[in-house]
């Protein structure tokens, strides 16, 4: 059912991804955080229903489960390294592999790690993963964002992020 579908968290390793999914958890940074062998599931509550997020991780080895469950998400929130310039066209491969699959499937692409001086701006990240070519029956969304412990501008945008998965996913679970 589509109750039960997760929010996949995909993208390379490093990008991110379990530094945001505590951050949209529990408001806080996370210290030392490993890299995920495997899969991180994270249950975030909501005024009026649940979210379950699925992080696969991103090394190598646990890219092969990525197109797996892909069937199984309610949406893609897709993550990457803004300063990592030399493995944005690797994230591109793979984000266009995932949603070339499905044609509605929502997207939303967290351009992570705006707050080092190397970071791409999210107009560059925009164009690097050719976000433009993701289809136009599909809802895209991009948001910059740093989970760091200084500057508390950036984490509201993660919190607003939060709040739009929340609406996608309640519209998805709803249209079933
Ligand atoms: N400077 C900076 N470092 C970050 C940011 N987000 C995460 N990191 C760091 O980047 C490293 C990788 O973060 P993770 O959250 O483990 O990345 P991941 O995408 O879950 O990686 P895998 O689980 O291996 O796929 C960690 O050392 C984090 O502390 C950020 O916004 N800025
Ligand atoms: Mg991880």
């Amino acid at each position: 059912q589509e109750k039960n579908k997760q929010i996949l968290v995909l993208g390379l390793d490093g990008a991110g991804k379990t530094s945001i999914l505590h951050f949209l958890a529990l408001n806080r940074v996370q210290r030392s955080v490993a890299p995920t062998q495997g899969f991180n599931a994270v249950c975030i509550s909501t005024e009026d229903r649940q979210m379950e997020f699925l992080e696969i991780g991103g090394s190598e080895p646990f890219r092969s489960y990525w197109e797996m469950y892909l069937s199984r998400g309610l949406l893609l929130v897709f993550v990457v390294d803004s300063a990592d310039h030399k493995r944005l066209p690797e994230a591109k491969k793979y984000l266009h592999q995932l949603i070339g699959t499905n044609p509605v499937l929502p997207l939303v692409v967290f351009a992570n790690k705006q707050d080092l001086e190397a970071a791409y701006h999210i107009t560059d990240i925009h164009e690097a993963l050719a976000l433009s070519e993701v289809g136009n029956d599909r809802k895209m969304f991009l948001f910059g964002t740093q989970v760091t412990e200084d500057g508390s501008e950036i984490p509201s945008i993660i919190q607003d992020a939060r709040d739009l998965i929340a609406h996608l996913a309640a519209d998805m679970s709803d249209q079933a």
